[in-house]
């Protein structure tokens, strides 16, 4: 017999499912062991032509009672946001359905409760392409690695500020017309805000941390999050004058000891032979490192149509499997309880480039506010000379608590006219 799918959504991503389903019919029911039959496709608005060659009684603006039909097994959650899709998912897992979902927003406010509910009914909660779009990488990172201590993750999870960076490198784009471009493409979310200023890449991180560490304790609201809108093209030549490039990573860490984890979104420099600087475009690339594993990289395409229904399919197929076989994947039930701790506590590494008057004494009194706040320098430069005067330094690695004190510190000295640049800096190694 069939299984029914019910999809939530006909947008970017829901069409793409949609033509794929229709599509590699057969190639999926061969790999299921049964057809996968669309059920329903719950819709805002009824009335226009999809274009998707499919009956339009199929079409619905009723997604609960959708959701609810007994006839339906598996339902695909491609709405985003966090309501209807919560009361819609969990109404569909009380029915014992099987939910494959993109929607990172609602997983990083509400996965524990989700996985809870799918837990005790018996049913899956698949996500995949909630982070990374197509990149097989939540998989991995649930069962891949389920037997080794993860240690870092870290990595660029959103196309499209990687996209406006990227052309803002490459092309000396401006930030609006890039970020046009971006939405044009499809890899931007309904609201572009959750992009550039983080949001998105939060919750993906939250998601990260949780399945790396075995922690319930990361929601978004625990990430410590900054956008990309802060970023001048000061910021890009100050890079590129260091062999640097700017990127928009999310770092997920264990602490030293093990305790608590750090979480971060945030754009930061990175060497041009850092394997991260060279992923452009759209595309995504997260580094996992794992104690016995060591050091694995993840890379594609991480925001798209396309991508991300390849993604939402390879899940399809899961939950059918399972499904046939009558068994699930519980997730969450096991918590480390590892908390999150504040972003102050978090050793980093500032690059600074500060517009200063050039006589005798500027460096030295510079120097002294690093050594007041216990923060040592690793290299420090000077460009141009007179009114132009600029000190370019770079500290070593210190608590972030301690690197925003100096920097606060310094806007307030009289010799510094203005500093023009302030950005993290990570690197591969992670030894100064
Ligand atoms: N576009 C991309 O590259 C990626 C998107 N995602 C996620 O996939 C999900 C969908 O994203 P897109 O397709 O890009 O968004 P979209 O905005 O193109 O599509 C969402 C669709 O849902 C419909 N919708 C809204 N409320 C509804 C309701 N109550 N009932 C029925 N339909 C409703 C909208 O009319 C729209 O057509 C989001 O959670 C997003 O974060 C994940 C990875 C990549
Ligand atoms: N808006 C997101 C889409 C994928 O999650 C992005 O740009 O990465
Ligand atoms: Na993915």
């Amino acid at each position: 017999m069939a299984m029914k799918v019910a999809l939530l959504g006909c947008g970017v991503v829901g069409a793409e499912v949609v033509r794929l389903l229709q599509e590699q019919a057969d190639e999926l029911a061969a790999r299921i062991g049964t057809p996968v039959e669309v059920g329903g496709i719950a819709v805002r608005r009824l009335g226009r032509a999809r274009g998707t060659g499919l009956d339009p009684e199929l079409f619905t603006t009723d997604a609960m009672a959708l959701v609810t039909r007994p006839d339906i097994d598996l339902v695909v959650e491609v709405i985003g946001g966090i309501e209807p899709a919560r009361s819609l998912i969990l109404a569909a897992i009380k029915n014992g359905k099987s939910v494959v979902t993109a929607n990172k927003a609602l997983l990083a406010e509400d996965g524990a409760a989700i996985h809870d509910a799918a837990r005790e009914a018996g049913v899956d909660v698949y996500y995949e392409a909630a982070v990374a779009g197509a990149i097989p990488l939540l998989r991995p990172l649930r069962d891949s690695l389920a037997g080794d201590r993860v240690k870092r993750v870290m990595g660029i999870v959103n196309g499209t500020t990687n996209f406006i960076l990227d052309r803002m490198h490459t092309q000396g784009a401006g930030f609006t017309e890039s970020l046009e471009e971006a939405q044009a493409l499809g890899y931007a979310e309904a609201d572009p805000t959750a992009d550039v200023e983080g949001f998105d890449s939060a919750a993906k991180a939250a998601i990260l941390a949780r399945l790396a560490f075995h922690t319930r304790q990361v929601t978004a609201a625990d990430v410590h999050r900054e956008g990309i809108t802060g970023v001048t093209a000061g910021d890009i030549a100050s890079a590129e004058a260091m062999g640097c490039v700017v990127k928009p990573l999310a770092i997920c860490q264990l602490s030293e000891d093990g305790s608590s984890v750090g979480v971060r979104v945030h754009p930061a420099m990175l060497p041009r032979e850092h394997p991260l600087a060279t992923v452009g475009g759209a595309y995504n690339a997260v580094f996992v490192e794992a104690e016995s594993a060591g050091r694995l990289m993840f890379y594609g395409a991480g925001a798209g149509g396309a991508p991300t229904a390849s993604a939402v399919l390879g899940d399809l197929v899961a939950v059918a499997r399972n499904r046939l076989a009558g068994t699930s994947v519980a997730e969450g039930g096991h918590d480390t309880g590892l908390p999150v701790h504040p972003m102050g506590d978090t050793v980093t590494r500032y690059h600074l480039a500060l517009d200063v008057a050039d006589r005798p004494g500027v460096l030295a009194r510079v120097a002294e506010v690093f050594a007041e706040n216990h923060v040592s320098i690793k290299n420090v430069r000077q460009e141009g000379h007179g009114d132009d005067a600029q000190l370019v330094l770079v500290s070593h690695r210190a608590p972030d608590s301690a690197l925003d004190a100096t920097v606060r510190r310094l806007r307030a000295l009289d010799t510094v006219r203005s500093v023009a640049s302030v950005m993290r800096v990570e690197a591969l190694n992670n030894a100064d």
